[in-house]
C-alpha cells in the first residue's frame, strides 16, 4: 500500500472539517476525492502531505508516517499540484526544475536536466519553456505544475482540480499521461475533482465526502446514482457508453 490515511481530523479555527476520514491507496492506482465545494476534499490533500497538520489520526506513505517527517523527506515522496499556481517571475523550466529540489545534492545534474527536458516535451510546453509563468494562462501554468510534480519522481502525486483550467483535448491528455506515469512507475495519485464523467473516466477507485467523513468507497464501478443524489444533493441518472459510466443530471 502506498497510501494509508487512518482517523484523520481536522478543524479551522475549532470548526471541524474532517471528522474521521480514512482511506488507502495501492501501487498503480488512481483515487479521486469526490464531494460537493467547501466539503474538505482540498484539506484533506493538505493533510496528506502534512502542510496541515491533523488533530488526530496517522498518515503513512509507503509505510512511513507523514507526520513525523522533514518536509524534504515528504517532497521526495510526495508531489503536489495545488489547485491555484503561484505566478512568480520565472521560466517555466526554471519552475519545473524546482520540483528536482528533493533530490538536488550539490548542483543540477545531467538527469535533473534530462528530466525537465522530457516532462516539457511530453506537456507539449515546447515553445513556452523560456516564457516567465507570470505571462502564462491558467491552463498553461497547470501543466507547468504538473511537470514540476512529475520530475519530483514521488511515490505518492496528490492532484487538486488537475483540469480545472484545461481544455477538453489538454485534460484528457494530461489525465492520460498521470495515468501513464501512475502505472509504468508503480506509484499512486489522488485527485480532486468536480467533473463526475471525467473522474470517473481515469480513477480506478473513489471515495466520497461527507459531513467530514467517508460517504461511500469503491471501484468506479461501484458508484451510483443514489450515492451522487446523497452527496450532492441532485437526481442523476448513470448511462453507459461504450463500457464507460456517464452521469446525467435530471434537472
Ligand atoms: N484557511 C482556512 N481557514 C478557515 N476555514 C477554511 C480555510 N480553508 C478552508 N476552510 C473551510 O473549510 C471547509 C473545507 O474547505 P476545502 O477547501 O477543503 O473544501 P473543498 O471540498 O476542497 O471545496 P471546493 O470543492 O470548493 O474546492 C470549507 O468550509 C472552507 O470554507
Amino acid at each position: 500500500m502506498i497510501l494509508e490515511v487512518n482517523g484523520v481530523k481536522f478543524g479551522y479555527n475549532g470548526k471541524a472539517v474532517l471528522k474521521d476520514v480514512e482511506l488507502d491507496v495501492k501501487e498503480g492506482e488512481m483515487l479521486v476525492i469526490l464531494g460537493p465545494n467547501g466539503v474538505g476534499k482540498t484539506t484533506l490533500l493538505r493533510c496528506i502531505n502534512a502542510i496541515l497538520k491533523p488533530k488526530a489520526g496517522t498518515i503513512m506513505v509507503d509505510g512511513k508516517n507523514v507526520l513525523k517527517m522533514e518536509p524534504k523527506a515528504i517532497a521526495r515522496r510526495v508531489g503536489y499540484v495545488a489547485q491555484y499556481q503561484a505566478r512568480t517571475r520565472m521560466t517555466a523550466f526554471d519552475a519545473i526544475l524546482m520540483g528536482r529540489k528533493p533530490h538536488l545534492r550539490f548542483r543540477t545534474s545531467e538527469k535533473d536536466l534530462r528530466m525537465v527536458d522530457g516532462a516539457i516535451k511530453v506537456l507539449g510546453l515546447g515553445e513556452l519553456a523560456m516564457r516567465h509563468i507570470d505571462e502564462m494562462s491558467g491552463g498553461e501554468l497547470q501543466k507547468v505544475a504538473v511537470g514540476r510534480a512529475l520530475v519530483q519522481e514521488p511515490r505518492l502525486l496528490l492532484l487538486d482540480e488537475p483540469t480545472s483550467s484545461l481544455d477538453l483535448k489538454n485534460s484528457m491528455n494530461i489525465l492520460s499521461l498521470i495515468k501513464r506515469v501512475v502505472r509504468e512507475h508503480r506509484v499512486s495519485a489522488v485527485m480532486t475533482m468536480h467533473n463526475l464523467n471525467t473522474a470517473l473516466r481515469f480513477a480506478d477507485k473513489f471515495v466520497f465526502l461527507k459531513g467530514g467523513t467517508i460517504h461511500s468507497a469503491g471501484e468506479i464501478r461501484d458508484v451510483s446514482a443514489d450515492m451522487i443524489k446523497d452527496v450532492y444533493d441532485i437526481p442523476v441518472e448513470i448511462l453507459h457508453h461504450k463500457g464507460r459510466p456517464l452521469v446525467v443530471p435530471l434537472n
